[in-house]
């Protein structure tokens, strides 16, 4: 579970109560764990107990249809909750560590302007919201929870249309987008449906009131849903920078990959919500350049055996262990190499309370290969250009390559290594197209700590 999700310790029922008075009538003892506890099975009470918590929680007044999808609290709830965080993770990614720094750049975080998202969750990094929805009552039903909330001014409910776009906000509208959100209707026929029930996919305790619009997506299900949005997402590119989807099977997330890998979208992140015994899964893609940590773009615990391992984006965080050394040895060692690759800007950010400072390293080009060496030095001997012998100005472009270089105690390598603990240089692709001048420069960086190193006789690790 998210380490931000608040529902990590289950709510007490009882204590619920007292602050959404309309849920008592429902609370009966449960003899088992003699807690108080809801009969999961009455579709009311779920709905009260919902209620409850969004009122609580997140202040808002919903009313939840009886004929409608209520996601059974505090399972389903958790692991949208989840889906959330991550999402809000996304947006945030790299903000942490490198702050103001990077606002300056590409990676500007300006406020985002109209994002799909249910609720902003108290989360300061929705701004506004549209939530698009096909049905009449769902969507008469949500406008009525978006004006009783007073919301009117932050989320758009738009009426989507069964032949038309998913993704149509995008086409009608001027403003670019900072993610989507999506639960899509998870299976492909009614059978599936019921199928799906009797293999007990539902807990026995739970109800599930979905309408048919809600649960079915006649052309293939979530995978024929999530497929078609991968297709529309290629003709609005970075209108959008993050198109995501949940998904509630693992073959769904294989399928969903390969048509991201067919259409060579190449930027895109994996997640698992682990909940009891459910998983479930979520996808992200984007046609920026912005990378995301592989903590954030792939499944950590996964090992090469498991079925979704081949599934996973390639990586953008890259390590190098330098056993034996201190931090400090190894961070000296960083600054100088870097500081000393030619064409490069390489800034030490302050960042109280980390390893070490990382450094945020911008590059143009390939400057530091063989190659790109022995053609600065042909140049050198010629004439300079025409543009500069006239005085003309030019405006430097946006680097090509952006990556942050940081020396960290690497607990992951260390485990490899015999359990010492281990300093390990990370370097963590932040913005560029280009994976290959990444990875050369990734690879530079290390031989050239490493060799700086190297007279004192330890091993070196990783890459
Ligand atoms: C699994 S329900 C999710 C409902 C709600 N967003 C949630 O997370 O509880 C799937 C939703 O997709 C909507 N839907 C189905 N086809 C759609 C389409 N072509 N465009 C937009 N929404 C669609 C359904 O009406 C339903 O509300």
């Amino acid at each position: 579970m998210h380490e931000r999700n608040p529902y990590r310790i289950p709510p007490d029922f009882a204590v619920l109560c007292d602050s959404y008075e309309k849920l008592k009538p429902y609370i009966i003892s449960d003899p088992a764990s003699s807690r108080t506890t809801i009969d999961f099975k009455d579709e009311e009470a779920q709905r009260r107990l919902t209620e409850a918590i969004m009122h609580r929680d997140f202040g808002v007044t919903l009313h939840i249809p009886l004929t409608r999808l209520c996601p059974p609290v505090p399972n389903r709830q958790i692991r949208r909750l989840n889906y959330a965080l991550w999402m809000q993770d996304i947006v945030r990614a790299h903000e942490v560590a490198l702050g103001s720094q990077l606002r300056t750049r590409h990676l500007n975080v300006h406020p985002p302007k109209r994002d799909r998202i249910d609720r902003d969750l108290s989360f300061s990094f929705v701004q506004a919201g549209t939530d698009l929805e096909l049905d009449d009552e769902s969507y008469a039903s949500a406008q009525h929870n978006v004006s009783q909330n007073n919301m009117q001014s932050r989320i758009h409910i738009e009426k989507a249309s069964p032949d038309g776009l998913i993704l149509f906000p995008l086409e009608c509208n001027h403003d670019s987008f900072t993610f989507t959100m999506c639960n899509p209707p998870f299976y492909g026929s009614a059978d599936e449906v019921a199928q799906s029930a009797q293999e007990k996919e539902l807990p026995p305790n739970a109800v599930c009131s979905g309408a048919e619009v809600e649960m079915i997506y006649p052309d293939g299900g979530e995978e024929g849903f999530v497929g078609k949005m991968v297709e529309e997402s290629e003709r609005f590119q970075t209108r959008c920078k993050w198109y995501t989807s949940m998904l509630g099977k693992m073959s769904s997330v294989v399928t969903i990959v390969g048509i991201l890998r067919q259409r060579s979208i190449s930027n895109y992140a994996i997640t698992e919500f682990v909940q009891g015994q459910t998983r479930r899964w979520a996808i992200a893609w984007s046609f920026t350049d912005t990378r995301l940590p592989d903590s954030l773009a792939r499944i950590p615990s996964i090992l090469p055996k498991h079925a979704l391992y081949s599934c996973m984006p390639p990586r953008n965080t890259l390590n190098q262990a330098f056993p034996g050394y201190t931090i400090q040895d190894v961070h000296a060692k960083l600054g100088d190499t870097l500081r000393g690759v030619n064409g490069v800007s390489c800034n030490e950010i302050n960042s109280m309370g980390t390893n070490s400072n990382p450094f945020l390293v911008e590059a143009q080009e390939n400057t530091w290969s063989r190659s790109a060496r022995r053609s600065r030095a042909n140049n050198n001997s010629r004439k300079p250009s025409s543009a500069l012998e006239e005085g003309m100005t030019t405006t430097a472009p946006d680097p090509a390559l952006t990556c942050s270089c940081r020396v960290n105690i690497d607990t992951g390598l260390s485990e490899e290594d015999g359990g010492e603990p281990l300093c390990a240089i990370e370097i963590q692709w932040i913005y560029g197209k280009d994976r290959a001048l990444f990875e050369s420069f990734a690879g530079h960086v290390g031989r050239k700590v490493g060799s700086s190193l190297r007279t004192e006789g330890k091993g070196i690790v990783g890459f």
